[in-house]
Order: C-alpha cells, then sequence, then structure tokens
C-alpha cells in the first residue's frame, strides 16, 4: 500500500519531506476550498521544488462543476505546475456519462503534455450527501476515460468516515472492480490507524490521508506532523505484512 499525504500549502510540505522516508506521494491541495480544493499553481511548483525529487507530487483540481473544457484546463494547469499525479473531484457530476466526459478531458489534456502522468479519478463515499455518480462506478469511469487509478474520499468534512458511508465489503468491490479494470484503487475520507486493517485485507493500493497526521487529528487547526507521519506509516506496513503472511497461510 501507498501513503498519499495531503499538505495544505508549502509550510507544511515542508514537514511532509522530514518525512519523506515514510511516505509515498505527496498531494497538494487547499482544504478551505473542499475536500479536494485545488492549489495555486505556484503552490504546486513550490512544493515539487521542495519535496524529495523521488517522491511524486500529486495535485487536486477541485471538487469540479460539470464542465469538461474548464476542468480539462485546469488539469493541464496541475500538470505543467509540476504535478505528476491529477487528482480530480467529480463533484458536479450527475451521471457516469458526465464523469466519462470530464476525465477523458482531463486524460487527454494531461497526457498530451506529459505522457508518463498519473490520472485519478476521485468520486465520493458520501455521494449521497452531495448527488453526485455512486461510489460503486467510479472503476467503470476512470476505465472508460482512460484514467489510471479510481478514487474515494469524503465530501464533507464533519468526522465521518470512509466506512461510515460506504461499509468494507463495499469498499472491497469497489478496490476488485478497479483491478479487474487493470487501475489502481485509492482510497480516503478521514482514515484513522483503526481502519488499516480493513484497507489492508481489502487491497487498497493507495491510502489518503491528512486528519490522522495532524496534529490532535484536526485536519483543520491542527498542522502535518513529522513523527505522526512515521507512525502512521508503521501501523500501515504492520498490517500490510500481517495480510501478506494470512495470505501465504492460506494459500
Ligand atoms: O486525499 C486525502 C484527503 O486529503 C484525506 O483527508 P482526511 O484524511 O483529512 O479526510
Amino acid at each position: 500500500m501507498l501513503l498519499l499525504i495531503s499538505p495544505d500549502g508549502v509550510d507544511e510540505a515542508l514537514d511532509c519531506a522530514k518525512a519523506a522516508e515514510h511516505l509515498d506521494i505527496v498531494d497538494v491541495k487547499k482544504p478551505d476550498e473542499g475536500s479536494l480544493g485545488a492549489n495555486y499553481p505556484w503552490v504546486i511548483r513550490e512544493i515539487r521544488a521542495a519535496v524529495p525529487a523521488d517522491k511524486p507530487v500529486s495535485a487536486t483540481v477541485g471538487d469540479v462543476p460539470y464542465k469538461p473544457g474548464t476542468v480539462a484546463q485546469a488539469a493541464l494547469g496541475a500538470a505543467v505546475s509540476g504535478a505528476t499525479y491529477i487528482k480530480v473531484g467529480l463533484y458536479g457530476c450527475g451521471t457516469p456519462e458526465q464523469a466519462v466526459e470530464v476525465m477523458r478531458g482531463v486524460v487527454r489534456a494531461v497526457k498530451d503534455h506529459r505522457p508518463d502522468a498519473f490520472v485519478v479519478a476521485s468520486g465520493y463515499a458520501d455521494a449521497h450527501r452531495i448527488g453526485c455518480v455512486n461510489p460503486l462506478a467510479l472503476p467503470d469511469i476512470a476505465r472508460r476515460s482512460g484514467s489510471d487509478a479510481a478514487m474515494l474520499d469524503t465530501a464533507i468534512k464533519d468526522g465521518t468516515r470512509l466506512f461510515d458511508h460506504v461499509p468494507p465489503d463495499v469498499c472491497a468491490e469497489f478496490v476488485r472492480r478497479a483491478h479487474d479494470a487493470g487501475l489502481l484503487a485509492a482510497l480516503a475520507g478521514s482514515v484513522g490507524s483503526g481502519d488499516l486493517g480493513e484497507l489492508a485485507r481489502i487491497q487498497t493500493d493507495i491510502v489518503g490521508v491528512r486528519g490522522a497526521v495532524c496534529e490532535g487529528g484536526d485536519r483543520n487547526a491542527g498542522r502535518i506532523q513529522p513523527h505522526l507521519v512515521a507512525a502512521f506509516r508503521a501501523e500501515m506496513d504492520r498490517h500490510v505484512r500481517e495480510h501478506a503472511a494470512a495470505a501465504v497461510v492460506q494459500s
């Protein structure tokens, strides 16, 4: 499992850089603009310069409306600024067809510029609260649009967790569908260390975290703490090892 951590700006990215050995992807976002709020191009550039070159920088393009041209141009902006993972929150897409149209534009805009960039189509575990596409539709949306990964996060950060909205067995189906389509499966949404056992068991590829590695577990008022990143990573690796060992015993 890969660990993606979301700093809110350059200062927190520097804290991530101090914990770089414990994380895999630095994800630039602007949490005060939403769950997948987009940050400024110059912030992406500064963060790219601040984190070790071997760590991919991801950028969120926003909780986007159903405006395929606008979103494609914004995604290109993130790629030009140095992000190699481009994450799009399909907030304003009410049907899979709309979501596929938006993501096709993103894939073309980003990969024309940088063929090796990695495009992530993200839906929301609490889609029922905002009226966007069903979580289990995401793997097929990602596949049809040529994206590289399907993701779920929570849209409303009110303390409810991924598993409160999409129980582990449904997340397992999400991961299965993503893998069957040849995609990576990424899961986030107030994920805590207590969720890591299930996330490892269902073979999640990427776990996205912010609140759990912030001071006081507070994604808004707290700041990312390198020692919390290290502790979270240690717990994650422990679960991955345990599930790998269990799989060997069963086989
Ligand atoms: O992509 C990851 C999200 O930023 C997760 O944030 P959170 O753990 O505070 O819900």
